[in-house]
């Protein structure tokens, strides 16, 4: 079954994604594009390091081609972001990265990007998954990928140096030269190496690389930024006494960050530093978006920049959205994804990783300190974040109970509001809030609660979980 989720279309190689699911996919988008008559446009194609994406991505080119629509194909790993940022610069229609983020090493799937460089909305995946109901799959033809190539129909681009370039021209070099940094860099055998070293070897920087040989095991760990997945870079960080130590997930959209003592840094809190570093030392003026899972401190700063901070479900392309409709500044999540006014509007881990060193240069303090200014004055924000894996029967068992009855647990706190938005959240009287959801991209509940001391965030977290005999 081919089903649309938080970030793209992703699935187990050889259940769901299958060779014919994604020419089913690439057909249903090949009809949009006639329907909407944009055929003159290329659409751009690109893919990870994961098992199968370079030859997903020709299967996928082959079927546009026998439909005579133009591919611009990046035919070598890339990131996410750099495809995203093709789409911007062709001004294409319509974008595809073949790739399952950061999903353990069996699942590999399809984003799809739409003009400017973004995730597509639900409208457009409910469009495809729509159109791939009416497709016959033994009426689909494809173009044998060399005869494609020959015809000009799929042609092979590099769009590396432009996004390199185009990262440089909004980041401020100088600045950075200036402090001589060394750099520790774990693109968790995924793709950003090449684009995010350059960039940071471009600013004099002295970066080292650790697990970047092509393994499509991504070395038996979950290619995803968290204090667990990171425990190695943040020993050799200590350990080399690396300035930062920086890592991007299996696509590179996602960032992760740890300090020079070796403190992984949550994404909530990178949002914090750069929100604060944008408006304060940039002085750029503007909103923050952020999704229903991430942290608060952001609304408590926005307040006092006299600014507002947006909410949104979870889903990058969500975030886009309010993005282009309020000219916000930065917008991201607590998973690790972010971007900021006047680059992509998808998520960007290696821009993120390089704004992130231009920060560190300019304010000239360790993360945590400046971490520490900024919770001095807007306030403490401990979360507390626990995964429940189910099966189908039970996650079904716990949506009629919490959905459709609309049960819930009694904290013993007073209650602002509750919100239904994306999955269950709570609002709590004292700031605190709490959110129980279902992950779009695995089999996972997920429950969020944010208060002002570790303990009771832990505590309210705990209270949820008993609730539903996790
Ligand atoms: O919590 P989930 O539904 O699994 O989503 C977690 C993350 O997954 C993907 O990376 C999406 O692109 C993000 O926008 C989302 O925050």
């Amino acid at each position: 079954m081919i089903k649309f989720g938080t970030g793209g279309f992703r699935a187990i190689i050889g259940e769901d994604f299958t060779k014919e699911n994604l020419e089913l996919i690439a057909k249903a988008l090949s009809q949009m594009i006639f329907q909407d008559g944009v055929s003159d446009k290329p659409v751009i194609i690109g893919y990870d390091r994961r098992f199968l994406s370079d030859l997903a991505a020709q299967w996928i080119s082959s079927v546009f081609a026998a439909e005579g629509i133009t591919v611009h194909l990046i035919d070598f790993n890339a990131p996410t972001p750099m495809i995203m940022f093709q789409v911007k610069e062709e001004q294409a229609a319509y974008g595809i990265a073949v790739t399952a983020s950061h999903n353990p090493a069996e699942y590999n799937g399809v984003k799809v990007f739409t003009s400017g460089g973004r995730d597509a909305t639900e409208k457009v995946t409910d469009r495809i998954e729509n159109e791939i109901a009416k497709i016959n799959k033994n009426e689909i033809s494809r173009m044998d990928f060399s005869k494609a190539l020959k015809a000009g129909l799929i042609k092979r681009i590099n769009p590396q140096n432009a996004y390199i370039d185009s990262i440089l021209s909004l980041i401020n070099i100088e600045a950075i030269k200036d402090r001589g940094l060394r750099i520790l860099l774990d693109p968790m055998y995924g793709v950003s190496k090449t684009t995010l070293q350059t960039i940071l070897m471009t600013c004099r920087c002295d970066v080292e690389v650790i697990h970047d040989r092509h393994d499509t095991l991504f070395g038996g760990r979950l290619p995803s930024p968290s204090s667990d997945t990171l425990a190695h870079l943040s020993q050799l960080v200590v350990k080399g006494g690396y300035d930062l130590g920086i890592a991007t997930d299996g696509d590179a959209d996602r960032i992760g960050l740890i300090d020079a003592n070796g403190t992984f840094i949550h994404p909530n809190d990178i949002l914090v530093l750069l929100y604060y570093y944008l408006h304060e030392f940039k002085g750029w003026k503007g909103g923050v978006v952020r999704n229903i899972a991430t942290t608060h401190c952001l609304d408590k700063m926005a307040e006092a920049f006299g600014e507002t901070c947006y909410e949104v479900p979870v889903g990058f392309k969500h975030i886009s959205s309010k993005m282009e409709e309020t000219d916000a500044i930065i917008g991201g999540e607590s998973s690790g994804g972010l971007t900021v006014k006047g680059h992509i509007r998808g998520k960007d881990g290696v821009y993120a990783g390089a704004l992130l060193t231009e920060m560190y240069s300019v304010i000239g303090k360790p993360l945590s300190e400046i971490l520490n200014d900024i919770h001095s004055k807007y306030g403490n924000f401990f979360m507390s974040e626990a995964d429940f894996r189910m099966t189908q029967e039970r996650k079904e068992e716990l949506q009629k109970l919490l959905f459709e009855e609309k049960n819930a647990p009694d904290f013993g706190l007073e209650i602002e509001k509750v919100s239904y938005l994306d999955g269950f959240k709570v609002y709590f009287k004292n700031g605190g809030w709490i959110i129980c959801r279902f992950s779009g991209t695995e089999p996972v509940l997920r429950i969020f609660s944010e208060m002002s001391t570790q303990e009771e965030a832990d505590r309210i977290n705990k209270i949820f979980q008993d609730f539903l005999h996790l």
